[in-house]
């Protein structure tokens, strides 16, 4: 399987303190992915360097069939490229109704320049509407998103980020702030949109990346380490000691 996504040797130092330190790892196309890792891991600033926020001191961070290097696109640039990022708090205008919110998610994903002379019409209203049901927000359209529950404005946010259709989203800490309810129906919608497309989530929360059910990556002092399944990374004495023996 070839990667979609591969980040070699990367290294990225703040004031001398390698934050990233030599990381390597691969995401295949439509492969679901958990990294977990102690606080002050790398996790955040791994997304960062993927995204274009943060440039690393050394390695590659290859994209696509063609190998193009992220490291040369700016950060709009990556986003059209098709890297999505949901953030961890989640950033939908809570005076607009989820519609409006997915409609201009879609706006905004033709470009700064269509949207002069674009118009919403059917075919907009068709799309917002199968995006809606993607997250489990069909029934919500009409609502003001700032009425909605936290869960439900993240599932918001993560269909804003569908409009651009990405082949990856990057995922920081969703189970943050959600009911046991959202969190399981959150797995469910993240597995779903595995089969489309890739998924990296970074969480903290155990159960949640057990109902994940995917691959699991093990950050540590900015390197892999420890890669497999939670059962196999988590029997990890080096993980006991550095993760999971802190209670
Ligand atoms: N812009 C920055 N300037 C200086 N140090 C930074 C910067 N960004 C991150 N760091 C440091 O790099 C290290 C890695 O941070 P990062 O936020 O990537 O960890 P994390 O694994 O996401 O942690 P958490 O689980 O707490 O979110 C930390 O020690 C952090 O203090």
């Amino acid at each position: 399987m070839s990667a979609l996504l591969e980040v070699s040797g990367i290294s990225v130092s703040f004031d001398g303190f390698r934050a990233i330190n030599n990381l390597s790892f691969a995401i295949a196309e439509c492969e679901l992915r958990a990294i977990i890792g102690p606080n002050g891991a790398g996790k955040t600033t791994f997304m960062d360097i993927v995204t274009g926020k943060t440039r690393p001191n050394e390695g590659q961070v290859l994209w696509g069939e063609n190998s193009v290097s992220l490291l040369k696109l700016n950060e709009a640039q990556i986003a059209r490229a098709g890297v999505g990022r949901k953030f961890q708090r989640p950033t939908v205008f809570e005076d607009q109704t989820v519609a409006e919110n997915l409609t201009m998610a879609l706006k905004a994903a033709r470009g700064p320049f269509r949207v002069l002379w674009w118009k919403p019409g059917l075919e907009t209203e068709a799309r917002v509407t199968a995006l809606a049901m993607e997250v489990g927000l069909d029934a919500h359209l009409a609502r003001k998103s700032g009425e909605l529950s936290h869960g439900q404005k993240q599932w918001l946010e993560i269909g804003m980020l569908l409009a651009q259709e990405p082949r990856l989203l990057l995922v920081d800490e969703p189970a943050a702030g959600m009911t046991l309810a959202e969190r399981e129906q959150t797995t469910t919608l993240l597995r779903r949109l595995a089969q489309r497309h890739a998924v990296v989530v970074v969480e903290h929360d155990m159960d949640f990346v057990r109902r994940l059910d995917c691959k699991v990556t093990v950050l540590h002092e900015g390197s892999v380490l420890a890669e497999g399944s939670l059962d196999h990374v988590t029997a990890n004495p080096q993980v006991i000691e550095v993760y999971l023996g802190r209670g």
